[in-house]
């Protein structure tokens, strides 16, 4: 592969259509190879802007606007890093050449639980909680007493588990609907899902060109309002449960096709292996890569975009813990204890212009085995202010 200084013509241009965290270690990734990043997001400033070379704010769910900033950077690769996007501008984008990670198809499956989670079950046949697609109050007592309760309200579209409840009874309905409306993407249909009571959740991040499919260890994680708070890797689990898991991760990765990282993410309940759903991206619980494996996640994602090699070494076991700001505050300051700067500990502080109460702003990264591992980054997660 040839690769030109950046800001040359002929240079390689990765645009990131959507700025956060995951976007930032991946321009990091792309800048150490010399490629030239676009960062593009809603708002200024946002992490990845902080470090790459061309910056836009933009409206991305304008089809227009989203097209516009396409066509004028003429990126060589657009890296979709968030679900809320115009699809339409999308699909528009591929049909004019641009290349589209990891195709606009699967993006648009991806980004929407109904498509998703319709090609996972039906299509493809891999084992899921029982679901059900509402639109009214009407449907979702309906659902909700087919399905049985306890069960899990989301809206269609919405990550990091914005609009999502776990109903307990059925006074919980009204509420649940309400709540909807606070997703980030589409909250005009809902799914109820059936309440897995799993032993454990992994993402199985799974790489893949046309050439190769690599699979990382399992990735544990533990969530709270359907947000990850602290994974750790590898997860202790049965080979022949992993090898599940792996076959799970190859059906869905295959049937979206093209190049990338996907997490993907799976319920485990005794054998039995249960499909979740897939980011067609790096995935926030798998931030801990960044120091168990000789190949980041955001580092394979670059790799996978531009048809490298695969191949990686894990390092050994490891954990990440987020932190989330307690305040709201148009200037936010962290102070970190000085146990994050300790020789198996690390911090990443993500930037993010403005904070909010419960906004992840930084995480804690400890390499070490997986229990202290998983104590020393929540303790050093627990001890920042901000
Ligand atoms: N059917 C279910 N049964 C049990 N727990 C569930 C179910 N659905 C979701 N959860 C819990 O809620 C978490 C978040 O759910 P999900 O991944 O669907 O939401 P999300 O908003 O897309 O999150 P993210 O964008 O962070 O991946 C899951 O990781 C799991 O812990
Ligand atoms: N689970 C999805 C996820 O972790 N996405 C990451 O969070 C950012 C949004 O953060 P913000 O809401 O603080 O702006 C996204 O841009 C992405 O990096
Ligand atoms: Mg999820």
């Amino acid at each position: 592969m040839l690769f030109t200084s950046p800001l040359k013509s002929s240079s390689i241009r990765i645009m990131l259509l959507g700025s956060g965290e995951l976007g930032k270690e991946v321009v990091m990734e792309a800048a150490r190879l010399g490629i030239e990043t676009i960062a593009v997001d809603s708002y200024p400033n946002a992490p990845a802007h902080l470090v790459a070379n061309v910056t836009h704010v933009v409206n991305m769910k304008d089809r227009d606007a989203l097209l516009e900033v396409i066509r004028r950077e003429k990126p060589s690769f657009i890296l979709p890093e968030i679900e809320a996007l115009s699809i339409e501008a999308l699909e528009d984008a591929e049909k004019e050449g641009f290349h589209v990670i990891p195709n606009a198809e699967a993006v648009k499956k991806t980004m929407n639980r109904k498509n998703i989670r319709e090609f996972a079950a039906k299509e493809l046949g891999l084992l899921t909680s029982a679901y059900r697609f509402v639109k009214s109050f009407g449907e979702l007592q309906a659902a909700a007493g087919e399905i049985g309760i306890p069960c899990v309200v989301k809206p269609v579209m919405s990550s990091s588990g914005h609009g999502q409840s776990i109903i307990r009874s059925e006074a919980e309905l009204v509420r649940a609907l309400e709540h909807a409306k606070e997703a980030r993407g589409d909250a005009s249909e809902l799914i109820v899902e059936e309440f897995i009571p799993f032993d454990y959740e992994i993402t199985l991040l799974t790489a893949r060109t046309e050439k190769e499919t690599v699979f990382c260890e399992p990735i544990g994680h533990h969530q709270e309002d359907g947000d990850y708070v602290l994974s750790w890797q590898p997860m202790d689990m049965p080979e022949n449960v992993l090898e599940k898991a792996r076959m799970m991760a190859r059906t869905i990765t295959d049937g979206l096709g093209g190049r990338g990282i996907f997490g993907v993410e799976c319920f485990i309940k005794g054998e039995d292996v249960y499909f979740s759903e897939v980011s067609p991206r790096p995935h926030d619980t798998g931030m801990v890569t960044l120091i168990t494996q000789s190949q980041s996640e955001f580092s394979l994602h670059v790799r996978a975009v531009l048809g490298l090699p695969l191949d990686f070494v894990f390092y050994g076991p490891g954990a990440s813990a987020a932190f989330k700001s307690s305040s709201e505050a148009s200037v936010p300051v962290l102070d970190v204890p000085d146990g994050a700067f300790d020789k198996n500990a690390f911090i990443r502080i993500f930037g993010k212009p403005v904070s909010h109460v419960g906004r992840r702003m930084a995480v804690a990264l400890v390499f070490d085995e997986v229990e202290k591992a998983k104590a020393k980054a929540q303790e050093i997660a627990a001890s920042i202010k901000g």
